[in-house]
């Protein structure tokens, strides 16, 4: 029911696009401006008893309201658009006036005052930085040169699985808790963030004990402090303080790390109920790997139904759904404010249901690299993810292997019914409970 929901909700032609939340600098007045629809009264963006998540509710309003609307949000006004026509004008005609983003409590905190790439506003020093990581990090090349990482690190995967699990260097300085509390503290919407003339509203919430708290882990500034100077040499024309690297650092992890870990763990469970899809997937590997005992990068390209796979997790359990939130930087008009046809519900055909065969024959060429609207899990213009080809190729690599590697089931006595499909509202959608799969090796 929850997936039909936020199936619905993405309002797309084939595929889903993910929500846009766009807030606007200026409060506009009724009387300039033709808003687009708006509810009467304020939504309730979070009901924890119902375990609303922000992003259905979202999806509730349009389809009532249709995929633009505007709302209230404290003293935020925000624009919420939600289908994949409105997504391109956001992402390509309005992309620049868009490219923003607001300055959100936690974000200001966690990354040394925005001063991260994904959390930075708009302007020379976000050009700067966004440019010299992809020189100097994210480049094709780089990712290409860190295949052996890759490689590397999908042994120790295979093995935690087995059982031969040695303790890895991530573990002894407490990154796992880093990500999580990172999870935590940007996740979801802060009641403060929408009443920032309000700043004890963050006491009241707790948020800035918690900031507090955060501050002082050791084990994070020594994780950081190891990778500072190869990036500082980097940076000339614009030199950026200590605090600057550790915030692009902090992004290069977390970013990173944690979309990876959601498209895996919702893939592994997708793939642990649809039996059938395992079982093309893994004689698809079968067959180009044989009795190899490693996946290989260079495996990958042959793989067309293990990448039909993620496109299907992608469009069912986007990784981060509701984008980066985008600020205004000057009026402009999306669509005349006015509302557009309404969604076309048969046009996914099935779209609750797990089917990486929708992204075979004549729609392989859907991709999500930000050029199909309907399927934008990187996000798409300026502020998309700037290595959509890294988080691709540790997804492919990993899924591969791991269905190269091991049988899966569920455990005996329990049912894909009986799955826990809850996601929790953060800044990226985690499963609320841990996935019990028995993995059964296929090699001895
Ligand atoms: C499955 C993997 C990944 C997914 C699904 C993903 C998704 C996204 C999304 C949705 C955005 C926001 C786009 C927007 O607001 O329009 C984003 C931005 C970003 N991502 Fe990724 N990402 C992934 C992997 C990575 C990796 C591996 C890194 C770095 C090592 C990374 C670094 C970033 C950065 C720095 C931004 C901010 C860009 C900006 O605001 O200019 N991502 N990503």
């Amino acid at each position: 029911m929850k997936m039909a929901l936020l199936q619905h909700m993405f309002l797309s032609i084939l595929v889903v696009a993910a929500v846009i939340v766009v807030l606007l600098k200026n409060k506009p007045r009724k009387s300039k401006y033709n808003l687009p629809p708006s509810p009467p009264k304020l939504p309730i963006l979070r009901n924890p008893s119902a375990r609303q998540l922000p992003y259905i509710s979202l999806h509730h309003l349009a389809r009532t309201y249709g995929p633009i609307i505007f709302l209230q949000l404290g003293e935020i006004p925000t624009v919420v658009v939600s289908s994949a026509r409105m997504a391109k004008e956001v992402m390509t005609t309005h992309d620049l006036a868009l490219s923003s983003r607001p300055q959100i409590f936690s974000a200001k905190h966690l990354f040394y005052d925005c001063t991260d790439v994904v959390f930075s506003p708009y302007g020379p020093y976000w050009r700067h930085i966004r440019r010299n990581c992809i020189l100097e990090l994210l480049s094709a090349k780089r990712v290409q040169s860190y295949s052996h990482v890759r490689v590397e690190e999908v042994a120790p995967l295979v093995d935690r699985i087995t059982g031969f699990f040695r303790r890895r260097d991530y573990d002894r300085h407490g990154f796992q808790k880093m990500l999580e509390e990172y999870q935590e503290l940007l996740g979801g919407f802060s009641i403060g963030d929408f009443f920032p003339s309000m700043e004890f509203i963050h006491s009241l919430t707790g948020m800035k004990d918690h900031q507090k708290e955060n501050k002082a882990t050791e084990s994070h500034k020594y994780l950081v402090d190891v990778l500072l100077d190869v990036l500082k040499t980097d940076y000339g024309d614009m030199p950026l303080t200590r605090d600057n690297v550790k915030a692009i650092i902090l992004d290069m992890f977390a970013a990173g790390t944690d979309t990876t870990f959601i498209t895996l763990d919702w893939g592994m469970t997708e793939l642990v109920i649809n039996q059938k899809a395992t079982e093309r997937a893994q004689a698809e590997v079968q067959s180009v790997v044989g009795e190899r005992k490693f996946v290989q990068e260079s495996d990958l390209p042959q793989l067309q139904y293990l990448k039909a796979v993620i496109k299907e997790i992608f469009r069912l359990h986007t990784p981060a759904p509701v984008l980066g939130p985008r600020e205004s930087m000057e009026d402009i008009t999306i669509d005349g404010y006015s509302i557009p046809a309404k969604p076309n519900p048969e046009s996914c055909v099935d779209p609750e249901s797990f089917r990486p065969e929708r992204f075979l024959n004549e729609n392989s060429d859907i991709d999500f690299k930000g050029q199909d609207f309907e399927l934008i899990p990187f996000g798409a213009g300026r502020r998309s993810c700037p290595v959509i080809a890294f988080g691709n190729a540790s997804v492919e690599l990993a899924l591969a292997q791991l269905l190269h590697s091991f049988n899966w089931e569920l455990p005996d006595g329990i049912q894909p019914k009986d799955l826990d499909m809850t996601e929790v509202f953060a800044i990226t959608m985690h499963r609320i409970a841990n996935l019990m799969v028995a993995a059964k090796p296929r090699f001895s």
